[in-house]
């Protein structure tokens, strides 16, 4: 019998079936701990291999994950390219190939406490969606957003839907008080400063993949708790870890399961830098929907 063709799940699709990001948010906390459960959690998941584009200061990237516990096999196609003003296309572009495990045949496509004061440093796709989850997610008093380029924070703050979102001209007046900081940019040189972060904040550091790239200094990096979302990854591709040295105390799979604490009373810091299985669990759920009909 022939293999089913590969169906073509377009960014509408996976909007329908995935019509807010935290729908996703028990599959990826079990991604996270069966991760970092070794053989016992079933995730094959290689570290990713970048190919640099040098010519024009882009990367490709390859995602392959399995999960054994979700039976799902994937691999991301990721290109990320050093946005120019005046480019027509975004910055990262990517698709998931979802295999059905049984037999490797190709499936679909995918493409895809207490805080008061929120910050967002950078308002590309990254700062969107992460205004969506943390607003939807937590209760807080003031929402502030700081942009390299001022008129794509105001846009930014007229757009989207939720609690009111407030401009700021500076990195540090954004930062200065805030509970819980975003870094979302596409930075290559720090962008948040160890003296402006109040005591006790959580710093979401998201932007800054590559080995020489930071987007944190030195001080943020050794004055926080460490969590990341991979140790083999932190330290072969985050340049904040690895140029800062500082010592990493957990993978967040790890406080998912409960054999690492979440210290909420210290300054900490939450270096991701995207995980496969991710994606995985991602598409899954998407191609699972769709194909029941929903
Ligand atoms: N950890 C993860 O799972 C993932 C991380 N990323 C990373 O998150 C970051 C944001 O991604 P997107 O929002 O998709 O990118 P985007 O291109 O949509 O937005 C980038 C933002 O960074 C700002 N920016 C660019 N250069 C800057 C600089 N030198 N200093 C300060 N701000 C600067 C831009 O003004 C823009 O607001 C990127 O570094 C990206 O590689 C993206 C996907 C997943
Ligand atoms: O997880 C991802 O996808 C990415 N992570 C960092 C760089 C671009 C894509």
């Amino acid at each position: 019998m022939s293999a089913a063709p590969p169906v073509f799940l377009g960014s509408e699709v996976v909007e329908k079936h995935l019509h807010r990001a935290s729908l996703l948010i028990p599959s990826l906390e079990a991604a996270l701990a069966n991760f970092s459960s070794g053989a016992e959690g079933g995730v094959v998941q290689p570290m990713r291999t970048v190919v640099p584009v040098q010519k024009y200061s882009g990367f490709l990237g390859v995602m392959p994950a399995y999960s054994a516990k979700d039976d799902a096999l994937t691999t991301k196609l990721v290109t990320f390219y050093e946005h120019k003003k005046d480019s027509s296309v975004p910055s990262h572009q990517a698709i998931v190939l979802l295999f059905d495990p049984r037999n490797g045949s190709l499936k679909a496509f995918l493409m895809p406490a207490d805080s008061e004061v929120l910050c967002i440093l950078g308002a590309g796709v990254q700062a969107y969606s992460h205004y969506e989850v943390f607003t939807e997610q937590f209760s807080f008093k003031e929402v502030r957003i700081w942009n390299r380029t001022k008129e794509n924070a105001v846009k930014f703050a007229r757009s989207v839907k939720g609690p009111p979102v407030q401009v700021c001209s500076s990195a540090q007046d954004a930062v200065t008080g805030a509970d819980v900081i975003i870094t979302v940019t596409m930075a290559t040189t720090p962008i948040l400063f160890g003296e402006w972060i109040k005591p006790g904040a959580h710093i979401n550091a998201v932007g800054a993949s590559r080995p020489d790239w930071r987007e944190l200094n030195d001080e943020v990096m050794k004055n926080s708790v460490l969590y990341v979302d991979s140790r083999e990854a932190a330290l072969n591709e985050s340049g904040d870890v690895i140029l800062s040295r500082a010592e990493i105390f957990a993978e967040l799979g790890e406080v998912v399961k409960g054999t690492k604490p979440a210290l909420r009373e210290k300054t900490t810091v939450f270096k991701s830098l995207g995980m496969a299985i991710e994606d995985t669990v991602a598409a899954k759920f998407v191609y699972d929907s769709w194909s029941a009909g929903n």
